[in-house]
């Protein structure tokens, strides 16, 4: 089954309204393949959400970043998934590398979160990835794995996840996993979801690669056959996303 190349721009915790603006018109503006061919999916930070929604070309999808692990209710500070539905907001970022490290979730909340998202409609991309020193020590696939599966135990849907593979030490760090690397922890992933959950998750889940990537080496990370995408950071700020989007094509 042929899995449509997905591009995502987290824009993490950044942004002005002016800036959002300026991002938003550089989007709308750009000339790239139909959404036949790439599925694009920008995620500003909440309180951005109503506006770049409003603003965004229709093509073009919005993401929140996070969300609630549960039914909302009396839990301050936090963001429902009944809330990004009612908002009309159709993906979710979670189990993002920084949440996990800074905030302590862990990879049963993560795979919470991802269930009860899905259980509301939300479309979830899930975030997986090793540290520097768990690659260093030969762990990377028992990671990945373990973090995998803490989501498929709760779930029983594929349709609606994108999962996210984001090297820890290649986040914000200007070092891109080389095309070899990201392939071989991709088609690792891939084998891992035909012998746990099945063969057709395995062919149509789309498994995107994060972590630096930019507009000089996302051609040639987008020629791997198992990479389907990218969930861009710091990269998805500038016009180069644009460039980004359009490596779509560059996929054999
Ligand atoms: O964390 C990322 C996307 O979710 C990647 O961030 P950078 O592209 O800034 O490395």
């Amino acid at each position: 089954m042929a899995r449509k190349f997905f591009v995502g721009g987290n824009w993490k915790c950044n942004g002005t309204n002016e800036e959002v603006k300026k991002i938003i018109t550089t989007l709308n503006e750009a000339e790239v393949p139909s959404e036949d061919v790439v599925e694009v999916v920008v995620s500003p930070p909440f309180v951005f959400l109503p506006l770049v929604k409003s603003l965004l070309r229709s093509d073009f999808n919005v993401a929140a970043q996070n969300c609630w692990v549960r039914k909302g209710g009396a839990f301050t500070g936090e963001v429902s998934a009944e809330m990004l539905v009612n908002l009309g907001i159709p993906w979710v970022i979670l189990g993002h590398s920084e949440r996990r490290a800074l905030l302590n979730e862990s990879n049963e909340f993560v795979g919470d979160k991802v269930a009860y998202a899905l259980s509301q409609g939300l479309k979830v991309i899930a975030c997986i990835g090793e540290t520097l020193e768990q690659r260093e020590s030969g762990s990377t696939m028992a990671v990945v794995a373990a973090q995998a599966k803490a989501i498929a135990d709760k779930i029983t849907n594929w349709d609606n996840i994108v999962l996210a593979y984001e090297p820890v030490w290649a986040i914000g760090t200007g070092k891109v996993a080389t095309p070899a690397q990201a392939q071989e922890v991709h088609a690792e992933l891939r084998k891992w979801l035909r012998d746990n959950v099945g063969a057709d998750v395995a062919s149509s889940t789309r498994i995107i690669y994060g972590g630096s990537v930019n507009g000089a080496n996302c051609k040639e990370l987008a020629g791997e056959a198992d990479v389907d995408g990218f969930l861009v950071g710091g990269a998805s700020l500038k016009p180069e996303f644009v460039d980004i989007i359009k490596s779509a094509t560059a996929k054999k």
